[in-house]
């Protein structure tokens, strides 16, 4: 089992040379939040709160200004293959057929063709696209770009997978769809999860537990545990799930605590 630690995590961007004169910007003060692997952390905040700026210092793409992040009591030196990154546009190269955008990262650790190929094809089984692997991203719908995406990302075995918004592009059917693959495909790998979503809904549907960051700087205010993926991946169907009256209720809970951070941030 492992752990992601952030502990007292504070983030500051220099002033833009644009706007000189304007002091450096606080963006994340005093976080501290862990995310184990069994773990499906979401992360719910207004737009501007700080939510992938939290994400990119989990991924090493970002140094903190103040505090430290771990991993496993390690800390973090940069990007790693063993914290996965998937955004909401997908990322893959165009040139390269679905099997050869999945067998990069075996190609980029030397694994010799065969061998990178036959991973490949196990990981697009995997994700439900068996029989795609010859086609060119450009050919596929966005769903199965994020299978692809989604299958690179596993690739590498991480500890740990960092979701940027990585549904946000879909229509909503396809949405809930991959929503439940989502979820079933984050146990199998036994990786924890963090995941940043605009959608409550989502948020709530997907996550073990569900923070939430309020803006001007990015603190996390408030956090719940959701049991709503456990029923999922029980079996229960996502629509019969989110039209119970519990989940209503949290949802409109969680609303209210967004709806709260706004108001607190105007009366400041
Ligand atoms: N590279 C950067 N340099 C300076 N400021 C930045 C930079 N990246 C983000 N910011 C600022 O930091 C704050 C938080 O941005 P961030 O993108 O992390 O928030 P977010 O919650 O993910 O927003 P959204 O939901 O709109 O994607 C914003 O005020 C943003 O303008």
């Amino acid at each position: 089992m492992s752990t992601l630690t952030f502990r007292s995590v504070s983030l500051r961007y220099p002033p833009r040379a644009a706007r000189a004169g304007v002091g450096e910007k606080l963006v994340l003060d005093g976080i501290d939040l862990q995310v184990a692997s069994h773990e499906l952390v979401a992360i719910i905040g207004r737009s501007g709160s700080g939510k992938t700026s939290l994400l990119n210092l989990a991924a090493g793409f970002l140094e903190p200004t103040a505090g430290t992040i771990t991993v496993d009591g390690v800390p973090i030196e940069g990007p790693s293959a063993d914290r996965a990154v998937v955004f909401q546009d997908d990322a893959l190269y165009p040139w390269l057929d679905a099997r050869d955008n999945i067998a990069l990262p075996f190609k980029l650790k030397g694994v010799p063709l065969a061998e990178r190929r036959a991973r490949a094809e196990q990981l697009l089984a995997r994700v439900g696209l068996a029989d795609a692997g010859d086609r060119r991203i450009w050919e596929l719908s966005g769903g199965m770009r994020q299978r692809v995406g989604i299958a690179r990302a596993l690739a590498a075995e991480p500890r740990f997978l960092l979701l940027d918004e990585p549904l946000g592009a879909l229509d909503a059917l396809t949405r809930t769809r991959m929503q439940e693959f989502l979820l079933r495909i984050k146990a199998e790998s036994g990786a924890g999860a963090l995941l940043i979503t605009h959608s409550i809904e989502e948020a709530l549907l997907l996550g073990t537990r569900i923070v939430v960051l309020s803006p001007n700087p990015g603190r996390l205010t408030a956090e719940i545990e959701a049991g709503f993926n456990a029923e999922v991946l029980n079996g229960a169907s996502v629509a019969a799930v989110k039209a119970s009256p519990i989940f209503k209720r949290m949802h409109a809970g969680l609303t209210g605590l967004i709806h709260a951070s706004a108001e607190e941030e105007i009366a400041a």
